[in-house]
């Protein structure tokens, strides 16, 4: 059937079982790293959907894919509060300064501690406000309370979900960063176009973010990993582990990597494991993060004025330094 041919409510009905199929794929496409079809379906659908919106603009939902790239080009960012401060973590940079941190934890408490083991995206942090399963608000981190409204960019990542799997209100917060193919051909088209390269992912995931035309941060290939629920009046979790599982059923894209760790033994396998393989990794980590995984003791323990006092970063050495040393004692 021809676009003309349809009334417009069976435009309608037919456009919404065209953008739940593409919610579907593009979910199991970015979260579960398992695509359901084939790029060229998913774009066929696509084109379907923009031709059937396009003969019949009032059909238009806010949350079809369709609307993912924003409209105009905005005069500057509104500022938005968090209600919940968005900290920064505490670092420490070597396995001394790390068996401190969980020795003074150990001191502190009274129960046994287990820690929930995350790889450090190197990235940037955002916040995402969700009401009834669908995306109204993402935000930069600012000052810690006060932030840049950035909803029109964050659309434009395939990796946020425009509505969740359930029609939940709710608030994360997780880590923005560009992958490292998409890192090298911005930098290869720069260049080309005699523009100065970005010195690294995450300051081009930065500059890309700041861009004030939704259309430019769109073409950037960001991506997210969510790993914090801010809000749970319509969710539940005891540890943090758990908040991961919840946040992968909602349909965030939630990194796969993190370990439950009894002792800092494990702590330091885990570390090990990935400062040797993070090369081989799709996007950049400048280390891990150790996060007390009972949800009541982090409550219990709070935050200092800067950063919680139940989470540390352990940072890796550099590598470019070490990559620059082993030039030097080839040439030696
Ligand atoms: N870069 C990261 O991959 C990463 C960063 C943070 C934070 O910055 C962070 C800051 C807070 F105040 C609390 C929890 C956090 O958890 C985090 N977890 C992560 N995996």
């Amino acid at each position: 059937k021809l676009v003309e041919d349809y009334t417009q409510s069976e435009a309608a009905s037919l456009a919404q079982q065209l953008r739940d199929q593409l919610a579907d794929y593009s979910q199991a496409y970015y979260t579960q790293d398992a695509p359901l079809v084939e790029d060229h379906v998913y774009d066929e659908l696509y084109r379907d959907l923009e031709q059937l919106e396009a003969a019949f603009p009032v059909i238009v939902t806010n949350d079809s894919p369709t609307q993912k790239v924003g409209g105009q080009v905005l005069p500057g960012f509104t500022k938005v509060t968090h209600e919940i401060p968005m900290l920064s973590m505490g670092d420490v940079f070597s396995e001394a300064e790390l068996a401190a941190f969980d020795q003074r934890l150990r001191k502190n408490t009274a129960t046994e501690i287990e820690y929930n083991v995350e790889l450090k995206i190197d990235g940037l942090a955002i916040d995402l406000i969700y009401e009834k399963g669908r995306f109204v608000r993402g935000a930069t981190r600012g000052n810690g309370t006060i932030g840049e409204d950035i909803t029109q960019n964050l659309k434009t990542i395939k990796a946020i979900p425009q509505k969740l799997t359930r029609p939940v209100s709710i608030e994360v917060r997780g880590e923005c960063y560009m992958p490292k193919a998409a890192f090298a051909d911005l930098n290869q088209k720069r260049e080309a176009e005699g523009q100065a390269p970005f010195a690294n992912p995450r300051n081009a995931a930065a500059g890309s973010l700041r861009q004030l035309d939704a259309k430019v941060a769109a073409a950037r290939q960001l991506s997210a990993f969510i790993y914090t629920i801010v809000t749970f009046d319509d969710v539940q979790a005891t540890t943090q582990s758990e908040a991961l599982h919840v946040l992968a059923e909602l349909g965030f894209n939630v990194n796969p990597t993190s370990v439950v760790c009894q002792n800092m033994a494990e702590v330091q396998a885990f570390i090990e494991q990935y400062q040797g393989t993070r090369n081989d990794l799709a996007y950049g980590i400048d280390g891990v993060v150790l996060k007390v995984n009972d949800l009541a003791l982090q409550r219990q323990l709070g935050n200092t004025v800067k950063v919680p006092r139940w989470e540390i970063a352990y940072k890796f050495p550099p590598e470019e330094a070490e990559t620059v040393i082993r030039e030097i004692e080839w040439t030696v």
